[in-house]
């Protein structure tokens, strides 16, 4: 029986002995490893934070201590030491265990997270009303470097600070975000210091302090405050003295002695401390403290080697064709400008990266800051691309209306991950763009069908002197040849696909391949469906839109998006506009409700964003009683 077995919840961690730890800690990183490599997920920030995992539960009385992780991609070891440890073999599966801390799975997990630089808040926010209540208990707040680019982590500190809470934040500093982490922030915290250059700074800063005129009580007590704050004026600590917490470290984030001896001084106080703690991505496994950018969030691996056994994707990805459309375009196009928050693997950026260093800028996790930026840049005649995935695009909600479009600035948005992720589940699907990018004015929406419309609308958007939105999904693109000389597309104009005369099916971006599916096993049903690819969500092709709605009076609008003011709400708002309210109307889309992680097409197929899923509909507003499920049991 190993360690790890014998631990069902943190009480049973408390009872082995100190020297039983590193034993421990092996376990658990053989555990993640072995997990990861067949399921996918976050690899190397997890192993990064096991020696810092089991010290917080060792020192700690989770959950009546409150323990806040940031992003939430990091807490494996935490899932395996709170009670899923036989659960664990399900990470990111359907059905199975998050691969973030959701409060719904186990009350170990305080908060739900899976976007960034939240701890901070939730944590001061936990530690106030502990406070109103009158109950004590720690909150502690896990944030990483990386994290602690967003903005809103600062918000939190400048509250929380001089409060005088219960609040612990520990700086977890692996000098990473997912990829090298960026800006004045990151070089500030890995600032360091040789032993003698500190102690001949010290003794010259004694020397200015000495001679010093001394002008009455003020100057001596001003010197002397100074020097005590010698070591926080001269090392990271400055920065969160500033923000008047007590500033601890930089530690060795992976000696557990260590940690567990700060931490049980640490619970004697009772105030805002900033731990930091220095530790290395990837920590105990070869492959991923050698490429922590690859085993970031990697998919199924071999875990003896770390190769990948994701099978070669017959074509390549949407983000794959942004990134080199984007290398191509700014060949000839100096005014291209791509700004990434600090996600240029995950947006495509790495070629433009490295051919345009001067004009591709990652913001850090800042995807308001972005945004505004980007905005700036366009007042000086640029054309900046923005490729932020949707999720994380919710985000910069009031930059995109207040900055971009009330001036009507040209900035493109590249909105990758539109529609379901997969595995990473509810805090990462891309289903609210279409409703929340809609209603802004002056903005523009388009979805492509295929990896060449892509293209075609990056080109479209170059060409366009506004804010416009190009949104595709994750994952392989269709397979098409991609045509680089293919002109702009006229703003606002769909495409007929498939004639028909008993309804139509208006596609929007990757649903069309659904749709003429459903449309050739419609016609086997004796159903002829018209298809239409509408390209625009925003403006809409009226003319063709009404015209085939009114040649067939059968709509069923299709996308992968919330149905609540989506592609489906903006057909029924022209039809109600246009009094054509006798229209028999379906939308195929997302209810009302989160969606849960697992396998992307599985997840379409439950959602009913499906071939089935289209005839369903199809069949309803033709008033035809099968179902495709009873055609099925007829083997039709
Ligand atoms: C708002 C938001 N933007 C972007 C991301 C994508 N993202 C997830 S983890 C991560 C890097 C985090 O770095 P850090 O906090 O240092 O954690 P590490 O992985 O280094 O442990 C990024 C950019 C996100 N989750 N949320
Ligand atoms: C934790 C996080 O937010 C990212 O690592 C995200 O999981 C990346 O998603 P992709 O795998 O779609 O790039
Ligand atoms: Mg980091």
């Amino acid at each position: 029986m190993t360690l790890l077995d014998q631990i069902d919840s943190p009480a049973d961690l408390k009872k082995l002995d100190r020297s039983q730890l590193p034993q421990l800690a092996r376990e658990i990183r053989d555990n993640i490893v072995d997990v990861v490599s067949k399921n996918g997920g976050h690899l190397a920030s997890s192993l990064g934070v096991v020696e810092l995992t089991i010290a917080v539960h060792y020192v700690f009385d989770v959950p009546f201590d409150k323990v806040v992780w940031d992003v939430g991609h990091q807490a494996y070891a935490h899932k395996l030491l709170t009670g899923r440890r036989d659960a664990f073999p399900t990470l990111r599966t359907l059905g199975g265990i998050s691969g973030f801390p959701k409060v719904s799975e186990s009350p170990y997990d305080a908060f739900t997270t899976g976007h960034s630089s939240t701890s901070v808040s939730a944590g001061y926010g936990m530690s106030c009303a502990r406070d109103i209540k009158g109950e004590n208990g720690k909150v502690i707040s896990i944030i990483g470097d990386g994290s602690l680019t967003g903005g809103i982590a600062y918000e939190g500190l400048n509250q929380s600070g001089p409060s005088s809470r219960n609040h612990l934040v520990i700086l977890n500093d692996n000098e990473m975000s997912i990829a090298k982490n960026v800006g004045a922030l990151s070089s500030f915290l890995s600032r360091t210091f040789s032993a003698k250059y500190l102690q001949d700074l010290k003794g010259e800063f004694k020397k200015a302090m000495k001679a010093l005129p001394k002008v009455g009580d003020d100057i001596y007590q001003f010197a002397k405050k100074t020097e005590e704050s010698f070591k926080a004026f001269v090392t990271p600590g400055m920065l969160f003295e500033a923000f008047k917490f007590e500033y601890l470290g930089p530690i060795d984030g992976h000696n557990m002695e260590h940690l567990i001896d700060i931490l049980e001084n640490i619970k004697k106080l009772n105030k805002p401390v900033l731990l930091h703690v220095m530790s290395k991505k990837g920590m105990g496994y070869a492959p991923a403290e050698a490429n922590p950018v690859y085993f970031h969030g990697v998919g199924a691996f071999e875990k003896e080697t770390g190769n990948s056994m994701k099978a070669k994707p017959k074509a390549p990805s949407y983000t794959e064709v942004f990134g080199r459309s984007m290398v191509e375009l700014a060949e000839t196009d100096k005014r291209i400008v791509a700004v990434t928050a600090a996600m240029p693997e995950g947006t495509g950026l790495t070629e433009f990266a490295s051919r345009f260093p001067e004009r591709f800028f990652d913001v850090g996790i800042a995807e308001q800051h972005g945004v505004t930026f980007a905005a700036g840049m366009a007042t000086e005649g640029m054309k900046p691309v923005v490729a932020i995935y949707s999720t994380f695009l919710q985000r910069a909600y009031d930059q995109i209306l207040h900055d971009v479009c009330l001036d009507r600035h040209p900035v493109i948005f590249a909105v990758d991950r539109g529609g379901l992720v997969g595995e990473d589940g509810p805090t990462h699907h891309g289903l609210f763009d279409l409703a929340y990018l809609r209603p802004l004015p002056n903005m523009v929406i388009m979805a492509p069908a295929d990896e060449n419309e892509l293209r075609q609308m990056l080109r479209t958007a170059l060409d366009h002197d506004g804010p416009i939105a190009i949104r595709y999904p994750r994952g392989a693109a269709e397979g098409v040849p991609v045509d680089a000389s293919a002109p702009a597309l006229p703003i606002g104009k769909g495409a007929l696909v498939r004639e028909g005369s008993d309804l139509v099916l208006l596609a929007i971006g990757t649903t069309l391949a659904t749709c003429m599916e459903a449309a050739e096993k419609l016609s086997a049903q004796g159903i002829e469906a018209a298809v239409i690819n509408a390209r625009f969500v925003k403006p809409l092709d009226k003319d063709l839109i009404l015209h085939w709605a009114g040649k067939t009076g059968r709509v069923v609008t299709v996308e992968e998006h919330m149905k609540a003011g989506g592609f489906g709400s903006a057909v029924l708002e022209l039809f109600s506009d246009e009094g054509l309210a006798h229209i028999t109307t379906a939308r195929v889309g997302i209810e009302d409700h989160f969606v849960e992680h697992g396998p992307r097409a599985e997840l379409c197929r439950r959602q009913g964003i499906s071939t089935e899923g289209v005839m369903e509909a199809a069949f309803r507003v033709t008033g035809r009683t099968e179902s495709v499920t009873t055609l099925a049991g007829k083997g039709r």
